[in-house]
């Protein structure tokens, strides 16, 4: 045979194997398809008796979701109203089915179970960063380490941190001082949670910070500015095209400030847990206090923001004994020490998702709460006026007692969460088909359930004249007849945040600090808001306010 003939079969029978290739592939690609879309036919057939804004073919509703955050959130609001009657409203997002509740008894069948517990797909894009921290991990692993971590937030540990409070709410104070215009009120409430973070559940001391608190906060800030994208821009969603894109870069950038400085707490208390240094909780006598120990640690009457029926791990406990209050740091490292109840990955993991739970909810929270304040002269009066009850002439540092007396403020603190609720949506992951006792719809197995809670919190049955900010919403006679899940910012149930007594305490402090000290002013008005979701709710033009001294000053 000659070389050209030989070259011919070569290139004939190379031909007649691609094509070999294509004929297989697509009956392949046929019968995936088919098998697919049978094993989804009874997600197809619910979703078709759900009701929600038509979308395109493939696409779905993916087109929803283009331009700025601020547009988005403005955008899915205004289109979910004339669903309002049914408060369930279904989006595809290409083959992906969410469904938005916000009816309150659809949403205690999800929050309050043991079943309907893990996260949507959604947050696995938070994965390179918090890992399978508590935010986002499931099964054995969430329980054993909610279990572990839940009492390093019990009251008699939160107690021990008020000093800390107040010192920080004091050099935030100092800082303050120097905006005599117009300002960004969101920068400083997140450097000093930052700071507040690693002072009290890390336990790192001010001596052993840097600068770095600072770097961190607008780290994350940026951070979720990219997950967000993720979340909403269907082809940033796949690893394998955002991985070739500039947001995936500065990702990583972020992410080593982010991963620096935790790891940099850790290592530093490693250090001291290895020199013998004790854990400062222990050190401190903190059973010598006026809140109730062991079964009676119930929220319930010390006023921190849930209605009395939302009881969970962290309101009643057993008698926790010595080991248990220690605080959350100081707890995980001596639990690595002494067997295997987690490793030094899991501990980097739940100290990153600590510190990002911890901070950006906190400082969305209080400039919220400030730019209500600002907007609000009448209502500020009135919270100035309980504070000089509490506090007089004093400039003493608030005590714990303080804070419980600070009725008012705590109901315009809860009337903020209630408007723009830190965390705006709540997403799960149905493994299992659920009815919805509000209109008897059934929901899918395969969908991304989503609890509004924005739009919960705006009902109209609910509350009277849902858009005004009235902090009489929550004066008890009124939240003894509310439905348990009609106000939900901390979520409720086995999955609720583990941060909430210590997020109401913290907020109290620092608030009242402030308030002690400046008078806010604000020359905008809620309905100049651009509200924003990227993750956590934010105010797009920026937390602008104004400080005005006021005589007093409180010392920490
Ligand atoms: C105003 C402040 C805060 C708000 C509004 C808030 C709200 C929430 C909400 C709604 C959830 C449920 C999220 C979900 O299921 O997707 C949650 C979970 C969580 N929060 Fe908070 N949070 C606040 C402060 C804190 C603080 C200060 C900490 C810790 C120091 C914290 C730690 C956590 C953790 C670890 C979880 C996950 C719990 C689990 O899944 O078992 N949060 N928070």
């Amino acid at each position: 045979m000659s070389y050209a003939a030989a070259e011919h079969v070569v290139q004939s029978s190379t031909f007649s194997a691609v094509n070999l290739f294509y004929v297989l592939l697509v009956p392949a690609l046929i019968l995936w398809y088919t098998y697919w879309r049978m094993s989804r036919r009874r997600l197809y057939e619910l979703a078709e008796k759900l009701n929600g804004p038509s979308g395109w073919p493939l696409l779905g509703n993916a087109l929803e979701f283009t331009g700025g955050s601020a547009e988005i959130f403005k955008n899915i609001v205004e289109k979910s109203i004339p669903y309002d009657q049914e408060s369930v409203v279904k989006l595809w997002i290409g083959p992906r089915l969410l469904v938005f509740i916000y009816d309150p008894r659809d949403v205690e069948v999800i929050l309050s179970s043991h079943v309907h517990i893990d996260k949507a797909d959604e947050y696995r894009f938070f994965k390179p960063w918090l890992g399978n921290g508590l935010l986002i991990s499931t099964g054995q692993k969430w329980r054993s380490h909610r279990k572990l971590i839940a009492p390093t937030f019990h009251l008699n540990v939160l107690k021990s941190f008020i000093d800390l409070f107040n010192a920080n709410s004091r050099a935030v104070v100092d800082k303050l001082k120097k905006e005599a215009k117009d300002f960004d009120c969101h920068d400083y409430m997140s450097e000093c949670t930052v700071e507040i973070l690693l002072e009290t559940a890390m336990g790192v001391s001010k001596t052993t910070q840097d600068q770095s608190g600072f770097d961190y906060a607008m780290a994350v800030m940026k951070m979720c500015d990219i997950l967000h994208l993720r979340h909403t821009k269907i082809w940033l969603r796949p690893d394998l095209l955002f991985k070739f894109t500039e947001y995936a870069k500065n990702q990583t950038k972020l992410l080593d400030v982010i991963h620096g400085l935790t790891k940099k707490v850790i290592k530093r208390k490693k250090e001291e847990f290895q020199s013998g240094k004790k854990p400062s909780v222990l050190s401190n006598d903190v059973t010598n206090n006026e809140v109730p120990t062991s079964k009676t640690t119930s929220v319930e009457g010390l006023s921190f923001g849930q209605s009395a029926g939302l009881k969970d791990d962290l309101d009643v406990e057993e008698d926790v004994g010595q080991k248990k209050r220690l605080a959350f740091l100081d707890l995980l490292l001596e639990s690595s020490q002494s067997g295997v109840v987690i490793t030094d990955e899991e501990i980097k993991e739940q100290v990153d998702t600590i510190m990002f739970e911890g901070h950006d909810t906190t400082a969305a929270g209080s400039s919220f709460f400030l730019s209500m304040m600002g907007i609000h002269q009448d209502i500020q009066d009135k919270v100035i006026e309980e504070l000089d009850q509490i506090f007089g002439d004093s400039d003493r540092p608030c005590t714990f007692q303080d804070t419980l007396e600070m009725k008012y403020l705590e109901r315009c603190l809860m009337e903020t969460l209630r408007m723009y609720p830190p965390v705006p949506i709540i997403a799960r992951h149905l493994k299992q088909e659920v009815t919805l006792p509000s209109n008897g719809k059934k929901i899918p197995a395969g969908t991304t359930l989503v609890v509004a809670t924005f739009k919960l919190h705006r009902r109209s049955d609910v509350y009277p004249n849902p858009e005004k900010f009235d902090p009489d919403n929550f004066l008890p006679e009124r939240s003894a007849n509310r439905h348990y899940y009609a106000f939900v910012p901390f979520s409720a149930g086995p999955r609720s945040c583990v941060g909430r007594k210590y997020a109401m305490l913290k907020l109290k402090i620092i608030l009242s600090t402030l308030l002690r000290n400046f008078r806010i002013h604000s020359d905008l008005k809620e309905s100049d808001f651009k509200l924003q979701a990227d993750i956590i709710l934010k105010r797009a033009e920026g937390f602008k306010v104004r400080l005005e001294p006021r005589k007093r000053l409180a010392k920490a």
